[in-house]
C-alpha cells in the first residue's frame, strides 16, 4: 500500500437486501475512495442506503456485487472468519447507543475490547488508561456507564473504537443521543482522531451540527452516491481547542 492508496474504498457496489417482493437494491453501484486524516460524513435521507455501505465498508455485510478494500486488501472471496480478522485489524466502529456494556467500567470497557483481540495483560490495561486519558476521561476510568453522562459515555465508545490503533473509524449516528454540548465535544474528538492520528474516519449523519467538523461531505440519495463537498478544517476549530485543553486538564 502506498501513502497515498486510499485505506479504505469501494467499487460499484450493489447491495440487494430482503427476498422476492420485499427485495430492495438499497445500494446500486456505489463507488467512494476514503483517505488517511479525514473526517468524512455521509449524508442523505431515511432509507438512502447510509447503514447499509456502512456495514459493507465495515465487513459487516458483503455487497451482492462489486468490491470493497480495507488497507488494500480486497474482502472478495474472503470466509466470515477472514472478514472478522480483517475487521478487528483495521476497523473501529461507533454507534448511536454507545453500546457499552453496563456492568464494566469505562476502563474495562475499553480493556475488554483489546482483550477480544488477543491484546492482553499490563501493557493492554496500560492502554486502555492511555487512550481514555486521550479523550479527556482520565478521571472516570472507575465509573460504570450509568455514572456517566451520554457525551462521556460516546468518550469511552471512541476511546473502545480506537484503542487498537485501527486505521479506519466508522460511526453511526454518534451525536444523534447527544445534547448540543457533547455533540460537539464527540465531533470536535472525531476530527482529532482522524488528523493527529492519521486515520479515516467516517461518520453516518443526520445532524447539520456535525457539518463543521468534516474535510469531507459525501451525499448519498436511493442507494447512489449524488455528490459531494471539500471543507477545509483545521485544529484550531474552536470546539477541538477547548477539547484539547480540557482532555489536558483532565491527564
Ligand atoms: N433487511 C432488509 N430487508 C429489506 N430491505 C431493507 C433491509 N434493511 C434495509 N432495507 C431497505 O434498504 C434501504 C436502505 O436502508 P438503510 O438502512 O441503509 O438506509 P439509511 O439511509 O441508513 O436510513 P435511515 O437514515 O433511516 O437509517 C431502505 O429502503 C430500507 O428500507
Amino acid at each position: 500500500m502506498t501513502k497515498n492508496t486510499p485505506v479504505l474504498e469501494c467499487e460499484n457496489v450493489v447491495k440487494e437486501l430482503g427476498k422476492g417482493a420485499g427485495k430492495v437494491v438499497a445500494l446500486k453501484g456505489v463507488n467512494l475512495a476514503l483517505a488517511k486524516g479525514e473526517l468524512t460524513l455521509l449524508m442523505g435521507p431515511s432509507g438512502s442506503g447510509k447503514t447499509t455501505l456502512l456495514s459493507i465498508l465495515g465487513c459487516i455485510l458483503t455487497p451482492t456485487s462489486g468490491i470493497v478494500r480495507v488497507a488494500g486488501e480486497s474482502t472478495e472471496g474472503k470466509t466470515a472468519e477472514e472478514l472478522a480478522n480483517l475487521r478487528r485489524k483495521h476497523i473501529g466502529f461507533i454507534f448511536q447507543s454507545y453500546n457499552l456494556f453496563p456492568t464494566l467500567s469505562a476502563f474495562e470497557n475499553v480493556r475488554i475490547a483489546l482483550d477480544v483481540i488477543g491484546q492482553k495483560g499490563y501493557p493492554a490495561a496500560r492502554r486502555a488508561e492511555e487512550v481514555l486519558r486521550d479523550v479527556g476521561l482520565g478521571h472516570r476510568l472507575r465509573n460504570f456507564p450509568s455514572n456517566l453522562s451520554g457525551g462521556e459515555q460516546q468518550r469511552v465508545a471512541v476511546a473502545r473504537a480506537i484503542a487498537a490503533q485501527p486505521s479506519v473509524v466508522l460511526a453511526d449516528e454518534p451525536t444523534a443521543a447527544l445534547d448540543s454540548e457533547n455533540g460537539h465535544a464527540v465531533m470536535a474528538l472525531l476530527a482529532r482522531v482522524a488528523k493527529e492520528q492519521d486515520r479515516c474516519v467516517l461518520a453516518v449523519t443526520h445532524d447539520p451540527r456535525t457539518l463543521g467538523y468534516a474535510d469531507r461531505v459525501v451525499r448519498i440519495e436511493d442507494g447512489l452516491i449524488v455528490g459531494e463537498e471539500r471543507r477545509p478544517q483545521g485544529l484550531d476549530a474552536p470546539e477541538i481547542t477547548d477539547l484539547t485543553k480540557r482532555r489536558k486538564a483532565n491527564a
